[in-house]
C-alpha cells in the first residue's frame, strides 16, 4: 500500500482543522475580509491553513505546499490576527496519540504567520507538492451552507492522495440526495464526513470525529443505466459556473431530475458516494483559471470511485502547470461509462463543435 502515512496525516490534519472551522461556522462574526479578487476570506480559512501546514511541515519537512491563503492582511490587522491565534492555539484532537502525530500546537502568534506563508509554493511538474484549500466554498461557509477542507498530494504532476472534510454533509450516503444539503445547516446532528483516496487504491469515507479516525467504508459512484437517469450536482454561486449552460446540457442528456446544488468540493464528494452523478463546472468567464487547490483532491476521489474528470475539451486536469489549471477550461466529472456522452453534450451546447 503506497502513501499510507501521507493519507493518515492528511486525514488527521483535515479532521483537526474542521474543529476550528466548525467553531467559526457558529460564530456570528467570522472575521470576514475581501481579498484583492473580491472573494471573501475568514478567520476559519487562515486558521485552518495554519493548522494543516503545521502538520505537513512536521511530518514531511521537505515537501512544498500550494495553499490558497497568505498572511499579508494579518500582518497589518493585528486584532484579527490575535482572534485567529486565540482559536488556533486551543485546537487539538481529543485523542492524544492522534494529536501527537500532527506535531503539537503552533509555537506562537508570530510563527503562525510564517506557517501560513509556507503555502506559497509556485507548484509545477516536479517533486512532492501539497495543494491546500483550507475552506473551499467560503461563500457557502458564510451563508450557512456546504463547505469543505481540502488537501491533495501531487507527486511529479500527478495527484496521489486526496482528502476532503465536509462538516455539513450527512454521514449517511443515502440521505444526501433527498436532504436539504445546500440549505441552512445549523443542526449538526448526523453530519460531517471525511473522504479520502489514494491513487490505485479506491476511495473511502468515514464520519468526521473530534478525536482519532473513525472506521471507514469504501465508496463508489452509482451505476447509471443511461444519462437521462442521472442527477447533476452543481454550484450555488452563479458567478462560479454557468448555470444556464449547465441546464442546456442537462436538457440535451434528457435529464429531468432537479440539480442538487451545493458549494465547494462537496460536489466531487457527493458524486463519488452516489449522491448525484455528474458535476459540471462550465466556464463563466474566458479568463478565469481554476486553482489546483479547488480540484486536486476531488479529481482523485472521483476517479478512484469509478468516475472520470476532464475539462470541457475532454482533457484530464493537468496539475503540473503551477498554481492554476492553466491548460484546462471548466470541469466535467461523470461516471466513466457516461463521460464521452456528457462531453459531447457540453461541446454542442458551448458551440465547440
Ligand atoms: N469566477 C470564478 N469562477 C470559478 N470559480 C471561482 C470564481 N471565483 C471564485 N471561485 C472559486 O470557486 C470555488 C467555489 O466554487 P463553488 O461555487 O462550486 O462552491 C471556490 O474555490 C472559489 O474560490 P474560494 O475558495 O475563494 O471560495
Ligand atoms: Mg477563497
Ligand atoms: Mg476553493
Ligand atoms: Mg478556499
Amino acid at each position: 500500500m503506497g502513501y499510507e502515512k501521507e493519507r493518515r496525516i492528511a486525514e488527521l490534519a483535515v479532521q483537526r482543522a474542521t474543529l476550528l472551522t466548525k467553531k467559526v461556522f457558529h460564530e456570528k462574526a467570522k472575521g470576514e475580509l475581501a481579498k484583492d479578487d473580491k472573494s471573501p476570506v475568514t478567520k476559519g480559512d487562515f486558521g485552518a491553513q495554519a493548522l494543516i501546514i503545521q502538520a505537513i511541515a512536521h511530518n514531511f519537512p521537505n515537501d512544498e505546499i500550494v495553499g490558497e491563503e497568505e498572511s499579508s492582511e494579518l500582518r497589518q490587522d493585528t486584532a484579527l490576527r490575535s482572534e485567529i491565534w486565540d482559536l488556533v492555539k486551543d485546537i487539538k484532537l481529543n485523542d492524544s496519540a492522534s494529536d501527537a502525530l500532527l506535531g503539537g500546537p503552533l509555537p506562537s502568534e508570530e510563527a503562525m504567520l510564517d506557517i501560513i506563508d509556507k503555502g506559497n509554493s509556485p507548484g509545477g511538474p516536479k517533486g512532492r507538492i501539497w495543494a491546500l484549500d483550507p475552506i473551499d466554498g467560503t461563500k457557502g461557509f458564510l451563508r450557512g451552507g456546504q463547505y469543505a477542507v481540502c488537501l491533495g498530494l501531487i507527486v511529479d504532476g500527478d495527484v496521489k492522495v486526496g482528502v476532503i472534510g465536509c462538516p455539513n454533509l450527512p454521514v449517511d450516503d443515502a440521505t444526501s440526495l433527498s436532504a436539504d444539503i445546500g440549505g441552512n445547516q445549523s443542526d449538526e446532528e448526523g453530519k460531517g464526513v471525511l473522504f479520502s483516496a489514494v491513487q490505485g487504491e479506491g476511495a473511502i469515507s468515514r464520519p468526521l470525529t473530534s478525536g482519532g479516525l473513525a472506521p471507514s467504508n469504501p465508496i463508489s459512484m452509482r451505476p447509471v443505466p443511461d444519462t437521462s437517469k442521472a442527477v447533476f450536482c452543481e454550484g450555488v454561486e452563479a458567478g462560479h459556473s454557468n448555470q444556464g449552460d449547465n441546464a442546456a446540457v442537462a436538457k440535451r442528456l434528457g435529464i429531468t431530475a432537479p440539480s442538487v446544488r451545493l458549494d465547494s468540493q462537496a460536489k466531487y464528494c457527493s458524486i463519488a458516494r452516489g449522491a448525484g452523478d455528474i458535476y459540471l463546472r462550465l466556464p463563466v468567464r474566458k479568463d478565469y483559471q481554476e486553482k489546483i487547490w479547488d480540484h486536486a483532491a476531488g479529481d482523485l476521489l472521483v476517479r478512484e470511485a469509478g468516475g472520470q474528470v476532464t475539462d470541457i475539451y475532454g482533457k484530464r486536469l493537468d496539475f503540473s502547470k503551477g498554481r492554476t489549471l492553466i491548460e484546462n477550461k471548466g470541469v466535467v466529472a461523470a461516471p466513466a461509462a457516461l463521460q464521452d456522452q456528457v462531453i459531447e453534450a457540453v461541446q454542442v451546447v458551448l458551440n465547440l463543435k
